[in-house]
Protein backbone atom coordinates (compact mmCIF):
# COMPACT_ATOMS: atom_id res chain seq x y z
CA UNK A 1 0.00 0.00 0.00
CA UNK A 2 1.01 3.55 -1.02
CA UNK A 3 0.72 6.10 1.45
CA UNK A 4 0.72 10.05 1.17
CA UNK A 5 1.75 11.83 4.02
CA UNK A 6 2.71 15.39 5.55
CA UNK A 7 5.66 15.43 7.98
CA UNK A 8 4.77 18.06 11.33
CA UNK A 9 6.83 19.50 13.93
CA UNK A 10 5.83 21.05 17.07
CA UNK A 11 8.81 22.38 18.79
CA UNK A 12 10.72 19.64 17.46
CA UNK A 13 8.08 16.82 18.05
CA UNK A 14 7.57 15.45 14.92
CA UNK A 15 4.64 13.60 13.48
CA UNK A 16 3.47 12.14 10.21
CA UNK A 17 -0.19 13.48 9.75
CA UNK A 18 -2.16 11.41 7.29
CA UNK A 19 -5.49 11.97 6.05
CA UNK A 20 -7.61 9.44 7.51
CA UNK A 21 -10.89 11.37 6.40
CA UNK A 22 -12.42 8.52 4.37
CA UNK A 23 -12.86 5.82 7.61
CA UNK A 24 -13.39 5.85 11.29
CA UNK A 25 -10.68 3.48 11.96
CA UNK A 26 -6.60 4.59 11.75
CA UNK A 27 -5.28 2.99 8.46
CA UNK A 28 -2.61 1.07 9.25
CA UNK A 29 -1.56 -0.74 12.15
CA UNK A 30 0.82 -0.02 15.74
CA UNK A 31 3.21 -2.13 14.26
CA UNK A 32 3.54 -0.70 10.71
CA UNK A 33 2.96 2.99 12.60
CA UNK A 34 6.29 2.05 14.75
CA UNK A 35 7.86 0.86 11.63
CA UNK A 36 7.30 4.56 10.03
CA UNK A 37 8.42 6.15 12.97
CA UNK A 38 11.52 4.55 12.88
CA UNK A 39 14.64 7.04 12.75
CA UNK A 40 16.71 4.76 10.46
CA UNK A 41 14.45 2.22 8.79
CA UNK A 42 11.49 4.80 8.74
CA UNK A 43 10.46 8.03 8.12
CA UNK A 44 11.47 9.43 11.42
CA UNK A 45 8.69 10.68 13.88
CA UNK A 46 7.74 10.78 17.40
CA UNK A 47 4.32 9.41 16.36
CA UNK A 48 1.52 8.88 13.66
CA UNK A 49 -1.54 10.95 13.66
CA UNK A 50 -4.68 10.31 11.91
CA UNK A 51 -7.08 13.24 10.68
CA UNK A 52 -10.59 11.05 11.10
CA UNK A 53 -14.04 12.30 10.56
CA UNK A 54 -15.82 14.23 13.55
CA UNK A 55 -17.96 12.60 16.03
CA UNK A 56 -21.65 14.24 17.75
CA UNK A 57 -20.84 17.58 15.98
CA UNK A 58 -17.17 17.90 15.86
CA UNK A 59 -14.94 18.61 13.26
CA UNK A 60 -12.47 15.81 12.79
CA UNK A 61 -11.42 13.15 15.22
CA UNK A 62 -7.65 12.93 16.02
CA UNK A 63 -5.83 9.52 16.55
CA UNK A 64 -2.45 8.82 17.57
CA UNK A 65 -0.22 6.49 18.17
CA UNK A 66 3.22 6.73 19.76
CA UNK A 67 6.42 5.71 18.09
CA UNK A 68 6.28 2.17 20.10
CA UNK A 69 2.92 1.95 18.56
CA UNK A 70 0.86 2.26 21.84
CA UNK A 71 -1.78 4.71 21.75
CA UNK A 72 -1.97 7.78 24.07
CA UNK A 73 -5.33 9.57 24.64
CA UNK A 74 -3.90 13.12 23.74
CA UNK A 75 -1.25 14.59 22.22
CA UNK A 76 -0.51 18.72 22.95
CA UNK A 77 2.08 19.43 20.01
CA UNK A 78 0.01 17.05 17.81
CA UNK A 79 -2.68 18.69 18.03
CA UNK A 80 -1.36 22.15 16.98
CA UNK A 81 0.35 20.42 13.86
CA UNK A 82 -3.28 18.26 13.59
CA UNK A 83 -5.00 21.95 13.61
CA UNK A 84 -2.93 23.23 10.71
CA UNK A 85 -3.01 20.10 8.72
CA UNK A 86 -6.69 19.91 8.28
CA UNK A 87 -6.57 23.51 7.57
CA UNK A 88 -4.63 22.59 4.75
CA UNK A 89 -6.75 19.70 4.02
CA UNK A 90 -9.69 21.19 4.12
CA UNK A 91 -9.44 24.34 2.56
CA UNK A 92 -12.26 25.91 4.31
CA UNK A 93 -10.33 28.87 6.17
CA UNK A 94 -11.57 27.99 9.52
CA UNK A 95 -9.58 29.83 12.23
CA UNK A 96 -11.27 27.68 14.78
CA UNK A 97 -11.79 23.58 14.97
CA UNK A 98 -13.49 21.01 17.07
CA UNK A 99 -11.48 18.01 17.77
CA UNK A 100 -12.47 14.82 19.26
CA UNK A 101 -9.97 12.90 20.69
CA UNK A 102 -9.81 9.80 23.61
CA UNK A 103 -9.19 12.60 26.10
CA UNK A 104 -12.55 14.60 24.99
CA UNK A 105 -13.39 17.94 22.69
CA UNK A 106 -10.23 20.10 22.18
CA UNK A 107 -10.39 23.28 20.49
CA UNK A 108 -7.02 24.45 18.22
CA UNK A 109 -7.18 28.05 17.09
CA UNK A 110 -5.27 29.32 14.34
CA UNK A 111 -3.04 32.48 15.23
CA UNK A 112 -0.72 34.39 12.86
CA UNK A 113 2.61 33.47 12.16
CA UNK A 114 2.19 29.85 12.67
CA UNK A 115 1.24 30.19 16.08
CA UNK A 116 -1.99 27.59 17.68
CA UNK A 117 -3.68 27.84 20.85
CA UNK A 118 -5.37 24.97 21.95
CA UNK A 119 -8.27 24.61 24.62
CA UNK A 120 -6.60 21.64 26.37
CA UNK A 121 -9.88 21.07 28.98
CA UNK A 122 -9.64 20.46 32.85
CA UNK A 123 -6.54 18.73 34.15
CA UNK A 124 -7.25 15.91 36.47
CA UNK A 125 -6.19 15.02 39.67
CA UNK A 126 -6.96 12.61 41.61
CA UNK A 127 -5.24 9.42 41.91
CA UNK A 128 -7.54 7.45 40.29
CA UNK A 129 -7.54 9.23 37.44
CA UNK A 130 -4.13 9.53 36.16
CA UNK A 131 -4.10 6.76 37.30
CA UNK A 132 -1.66 6.30 40.12
CA UNK A 133 -1.22 4.12 43.21
CA UNK A 134 0.47 7.17 44.69
CA UNK A 135 -3.17 8.33 45.69
CA UNK A 136 -6.53 7.10 45.51
CA UNK A 137 -9.87 8.43 44.98
CA UNK A 138 -10.19 12.10 43.70
CA UNK A 139 -6.90 13.54 45.94
CA UNK A 140 -4.63 15.47 44.04
CA UNK A 141 -1.09 13.54 44.75
CA UNK A 142 1.02 16.42 45.47
CA UNK A 143 4.99 16.25 46.75
CA UNK A 144 4.80 12.73 47.00
CA UNK A 145 7.54 10.63 48.07
CA UNK A 146 8.36 8.49 44.99
CA UNK A 147 11.56 6.02 45.40
CA UNK A 148 12.84 5.44 41.40
CA UNK A 149 16.34 4.17 41.03
CA UNK A 150 17.91 4.22 44.57
CA UNK A 151 16.86 7.89 44.88
CA UNK A 152 13.43 9.20 46.71
CA UNK A 153 11.67 12.00 43.82
CA UNK A 154 8.96 13.95 45.52
CA UNK A 155 6.67 14.05 42.57
CA UNK A 156 3.42 15.96 41.27
CA UNK A 157 0.63 13.58 39.08
CA UNK A 158 -1.71 14.98 36.53
CA UNK A 159 -3.48 13.61 34.07
CA UNK A 160 -4.83 15.74 30.62
CA UNK A 161 -5.74 12.99 29.27
CA UNK A 162 -3.13 11.24 29.43
CA UNK A 163 -0.93 10.58 32.44
CA UNK A 164 2.11 12.44 33.84
CA UNK A 165 4.39 12.13 36.81
CA UNK A 166 6.22 15.96 37.19
CA UNK A 167 9.45 16.52 39.45
CA UNK A 168 11.11 20.02 40.15
CA UNK A 169 14.69 19.24 40.78
CA UNK A 170 17.75 22.06 41.58
CA UNK A 171 19.13 21.52 38.12
CA UNK A 172 17.48 19.84 34.98
CA UNK A 173 20.80 19.25 33.26
CA UNK A 174 21.77 16.69 35.90
CA UNK A 175 19.14 14.73 35.53
CA UNK A 176 20.14 11.31 34.06
CA UNK A 177 17.47 11.14 31.48
CA UNK A 178 18.49 8.29 29.46
CA UNK A 179 18.53 5.95 32.36
CA UNK A 180 16.03 8.01 35.23
CA UNK A 181 13.15 8.23 32.05
CA UNK A 182 12.63 4.59 31.68
CA UNK A 183 12.43 3.65 35.17
CA UNK A 184 9.85 6.41 35.65
CA UNK A 185 7.75 5.33 32.96
CA UNK A 186 7.41 1.33 33.96
CA UNK A 187 7.50 2.01 37.57
CA UNK A 188 4.76 0.12 39.37
CA UNK A 189 2.87 3.23 40.54
CA UNK A 190 1.58 3.67 37.12
CA UNK A 191 -0.33 1.16 36.09
CA UNK A 192 -0.46 2.65 32.57
CA UNK A 193 2.79 3.92 32.49
CA UNK A 194 3.47 7.43 32.65
CA UNK A 195 5.18 10.42 31.03
CA UNK A 196 7.90 12.04 33.59
CA UNK A 197 9.02 15.50 33.44
CA UNK A 198 11.64 16.82 35.19
CA UNK A 199 11.68 21.01 36.00
CA UNK A 200 13.44 23.38 37.37
CA UNK A 201 12.17 26.75 38.25
CA UNK A 202 14.01 29.95 36.47
CA UNK A 203 11.38 32.89 37.59
CA UNK A 204 7.83 32.59 38.98
CA UNK A 205 6.86 32.90 35.43
CA UNK A 206 9.26 30.96 33.57
CA UNK A 207 10.39 26.54 34.23
CA UNK A 208 13.10 25.03 32.32
CA UNK A 209 11.23 21.24 31.56
CA UNK A 210 12.94 17.94 29.65
CA UNK A 211 10.35 14.78 29.11
CA UNK A 212 10.92 11.26 29.01
CA UNK A 213 7.35 10.49 27.17
CA UNK A 214 5.51 7.10 27.52
CA UNK A 215 5.82 5.20 24.59
CA UNK A 216 8.59 7.44 22.55
CA UNK A 217 11.42 8.17 25.37
CA UNK A 218 13.39 11.59 25.33
CA UNK A 219 11.39 13.94 23.02
CA UNK A 220 12.21 17.76 22.55
CA UNK A 221 8.87 18.71 24.02
CA UNK A 222 5.77 17.72 25.33
CA UNK A 223 2.87 19.93 24.94
CA UNK A 224 0.13 18.02 27.55
CA UNK A 225 3.49 17.65 29.50
CA UNK A 226 3.89 21.40 29.68
CA UNK A 227 -0.07 21.91 30.74
CA UNK A 228 0.86 18.99 33.46
CA UNK A 229 3.75 21.19 34.64
CA UNK A 230 1.93 24.10 35.09
CA UNK A 231 -0.15 22.51 37.04
CA UNK A 232 1.81 20.87 39.10
CA UNK A 233 4.15 24.15 39.78
CA UNK A 234 0.89 25.70 40.91
CA UNK A 235 -0.49 23.24 43.30
CA UNK A 236 3.23 22.72 44.70
CA UNK A 237 3.60 27.04 44.60
CA UNK A 238 6.77 26.55 42.23
CA UNK A 239 5.08 28.89 39.63
CA UNK A 240 2.36 31.38 38.81
CA UNK A 241 -0.68 30.10 36.69
CA UNK A 242 0.26 31.70 33.46
CA UNK A 243 3.99 29.96 32.81
CA UNK A 244 6.76 30.44 30.03
CA UNK A 245 7.52 26.79 29.61
CA UNK A 246 11.31 26.13 27.99
CA UNK A 247 12.01 23.00 26.46
CA UNK A 248 14.85 21.85 24.34
CA UNK A 249 12.78 22.04 21.57
CA UNK A 250 11.50 25.93 22.80
CA UNK A 251 9.05 27.91 24.40
CA UNK A 252 5.31 27.20 25.31
CA UNK A 253 2.92 29.69 26.55
CA UNK A 254 0.63 28.04 29.54
CA UNK A 255 -2.03 29.31 31.00
CA UNK A 256 -4.23 27.57 33.66
CA UNK A 257 -6.88 29.93 33.85
CA UNK A 258 -9.55 30.83 36.96
CA UNK A 259 -12.15 28.74 34.49
CA UNK A 260 -9.49 25.62 35.52
CA UNK A 261 -8.87 25.37 31.65
CA UNK A 262 -5.71 25.16 30.12
CA UNK A 263 -4.50 27.09 27.63
CA UNK A 264 -1.48 26.35 25.44
CA UNK A 265 -0.13 28.38 22.70
CA UNK A 266 3.09 27.50 20.27
CA UNK A 267 4.33 26.91 17.17
CA UNK A 268 3.36 23.85 14.75
CA UNK A 269 4.68 23.82 11.13
CA UNK A 270 4.98 21.60 8.00
CA UNK A 271 8.55 20.29 7.29
CA UNK A 272 7.95 17.96 3.75
CA UNK A 273 5.63 15.91 2.04
CA UNK A 274 5.99 12.37 0.36
CA UNK A 275 4.70 8.78 0.06
CA UNK A 276 5.77 5.70 1.37
CA UNK A 277 5.33 2.07 0.38
CA UNK A 278 4.63 -0.12 3.58
N1 LIG B 1 4.22 14.62 22.77
C1 LIG B 1 2.89 14.67 23.19
C2 LIG B 1 2.38 13.57 24.07
C3 LIG B 1 2.26 12.26 23.25
C4 LIG B 1 1.62 11.13 24.04
C5 LIG B 1 2.46 10.61 25.16
N2 LIG B 1 3.71 10.04 24.72
C6 LIG B 1 1.65 9.54 25.95
O1 LIG B 1 1.83 8.33 25.72
O2 LIG B 1 0.82 9.94 26.76
C7 LIG B 1 2.46 16.05 23.63
O3 LIG B 1 2.97 17.02 23.05
O4 LIG B 1 1.57 16.19 24.47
Amino acid sequence: MELQFTKYQGLGNDFILLDNRASDRPMITPEQAAQLCDRHFGIGADGVIFALPGQEGTDYTMRIFNSDGSEPQMCGNGIRCFAQFVAHLDGSGKAEYQISTLAGVMVPKLGSQGQVTVDMGIPRLGGAEIPTTLGSGSAPVVDRALEVGGNAWLVTCVSMGNPHCVTFVEDVEKVALEQIGPQFEHHPAFPERINAEFVQAIASNRVKMRVWERGAGITLACGTGACATVVAGVLSKKCDRHTTVELPGGDLDIEWATNDRLYMTGPAQAVFTGQVVI
